[in-house]
C-alpha cells in the first residue's frame, strides 16, 4: 500500500474515503467499503456501466501503464497530526498508530493512505476549497464516501451533506453512511427509539477509549470487529521473571499508542518469523500493563508470559491480542505471594482462551 503525506506522486484518479480512522472501527469500515475496487466494480455494474471501458482493474487492450493510468485508486485521505494535537498543541495517543492503521486499511484492500499535513494553510482552507483544490485538483477524485458525522474546512463549518452538494458541481458522488450503534448494547437496553442514537451505543473511538480503559474488553473487541492489538518488539527487563518461574516478554510499544486499564489480562500473541518461509504462529498467555509495585518497578512496563513457550524471544515482534481482563495490578508482600498469583493467574486465563 502506498503511503504518503504530500498529494505529489499519488495514484489517481482516486475514490476517496475521507475521516480520521483511528481504530478502523466497524463504523470506519463502513465508509471505507464503498471505495474499496470490488464496491466500485459493483456499483458500475448496477449502473449498467461497460466496466472493460473503466475498470478498477486492468484490461485486455491496454498496456499495463494505460490500465494503471485508468484505474480508480482506493484512497484513504487522513489528517496528520490528528487536529485535536494541531488545536491543542498536546500529543495524543491513538487505538492505531500509523504502522498499525497501515496494515489495517491494507488488509481492508485499500490502495493508498494519504496523510493530508494538518498545518494552519490547510485548517484554514473553506470546504469550497478543500472540495475544489484537494478533491478536485490534486486528488482527481471521481468518488467520495464520508460518515453522517463528517465535517471539514475552516472551523469544521461543511458537514457531510455540504460535501455531497459541493461534489455534485464537478459530478462527483458521495456516499453518506449513516453513524453505526453497537446492537449488542442496544439490544440489552432499553428499546425506547430515542435512548437508540445517544453517545452510550454509536460506535466510535471515544467508546472504544472508554470500553478499553474501563477493562471491558469484550465491548471494545465487539465494536473493532477484531481483538485489540499491543505490538512491540521484545526488550530486555530486569530479569525477575525467570527467578520465580515466569519469564516475561517485555515490549517496546509505539509511544503514542494507547493502553488500556493497567493490570492482568488473558492474550492470544502472534509471533512474527524474521524467516518470511515460516509462518507466524500463534500462543497463549497472560500479559501484565503497570508498574509492578511488588518488585519496586521504576517505571511502566507491558509484559507477557507465553504458556509453553521455552525460548528466548529477544528482538522479536510480537502481535498480543487482548481477549479479557481478569485483575487490576497489586503491590504483593513478597515475591512468593506475587508467583502464587500469577499461577492462578494462568489458570483462570487457560479456561477463559479456551472458550474464545
Ligand atoms: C500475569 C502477570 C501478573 C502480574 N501481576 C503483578 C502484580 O499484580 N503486581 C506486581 O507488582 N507485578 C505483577 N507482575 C509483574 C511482575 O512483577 C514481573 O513480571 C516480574 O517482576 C518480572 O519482571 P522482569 O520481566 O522485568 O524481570 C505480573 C506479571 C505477570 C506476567
Ligand atoms: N514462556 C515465556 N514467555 C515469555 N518470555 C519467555 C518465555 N520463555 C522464555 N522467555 C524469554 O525470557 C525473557 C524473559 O525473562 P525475564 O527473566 O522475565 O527477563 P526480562 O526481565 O529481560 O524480561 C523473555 O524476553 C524471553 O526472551
Amino acid at each position: 500500500m502506498l503511503v504518503t503525506s504530500s498529494t505529489e506522486g499519488i495514484l489517481t484518479p482516486t475514490a476517496v474515503a475521507l475521516g480520521k480512522f483511528d481504530g478502523v472501527h466497524i463504523g470506519h469500515q463502513r465508509v471505507i467499503q464503498p471505495i474499496l475496487p470490488s464496491a466500485q466494480d459493483q456499483e458500475r455494474r448496477g449502473n449498467g456501466e461497460n466496466l472493460a471501458e473503466k475498470s478498477t482493474l486492468p484490461t485486455g487492450n491496454l498496456t499495463p501503464l494505460e490500465s494503471q493510468k485508468k484505474r480508480i485508486h482506493s484512497t484513504v485521505v487522513t489528517f496528520d497530526p490528528h487536529p485535536h494535537e494541531f488545536f491543542t498543541g498536546q500529543p495524543r495517543t491513538l487505538l492505531t498508530p500509523l504502522d498499525e492503521k497501515v496494515e489495517q486499511l491494507r488488509s481492508l484492500g485499500v490502495e493508498q493512505l494519504v496523510l493530508l499535513p494538518f498545518d494552519k494553510e490547510l485548517s484554514a482552507l473553506s470546504p469550497q476549497d478543500f472540495v475544489a483544490k484537494i478533491l478536485v485538483q490534486q486528488l482527481q477524485c471521481q468518488q467520495i464516501s464520508v460518515g453522517e458525522d463528517f465535517c471539514f474546512g475552516k472551523k469544521r463549518t461543511g458537514t457531510a451533506k455540504d460535501l455531497q452538494t459541493l461534489a455534485a458541481k464537478f459530478n462527483i458522488p458521495v456516499t453518506i453512511v449513516p453513524i453505526q450503534t453497537d446492537i449488542d448494547e442496544l439490544s440489552t437496553k432499553s428499546s425506547d427509539i430515542n435512548t437508540t442514537l445517544t453517545e452510550n451505543n454509536r460506535i466510535s473511538t471515544s467508546l472504544i477509549r472508554q470500553s478499553l480503559e474501563a477493562g471491558d474488553i469484550e465491548k471494545a473487541n465487539r465494536l473493532l470487529g477484531r481483538p485489540y492489538t499491543l505490538t512491540g518488539v521484545v526488550i530486555p527487563g530486569q530479569k525477575l521473571g525467570r527467578t520465580i518461574g515466569f519469564p516475561t516478554a517485555n515490549l517496546q510499544l509505539p509511544k503514542d499508542k494507547f493502553l488500556p486499564h493497567q493490570g492482568v489480562y488473558a492474550v492470544r500473541v502472534v509471533i512474527h518469523s524474521q524467516n518470511p518461509e515460516v509462518s507466524a504462529n500463534e500462543n497463549l498467555g497472560v500479559m501484565n500493563i503497570g508498574n509492578r509495585p511488588t518488585v519496586n518497578g521504576t517505571h511502566f512496563a507491558v509484559e507477557v508470559h507465553l504458556f509453553d513457550w521455552p525460548d528466548d524471544l529477544y528482538s522479536k515482534e510480537l502481535v498480543v491480542q487482548l481477549v479479557k481482563f481478569l485483575r487490576p495490578e497489586q503491590k504483593f508482600p513478597s515475591l512468593e505471594a506475587l508467583k502464587t498469583q500469577i499461577q492462578l493467574d494462568c489458570t483462570v486465563a487457560r479456561e477463559i482462551l479456551a472458550s474464545y
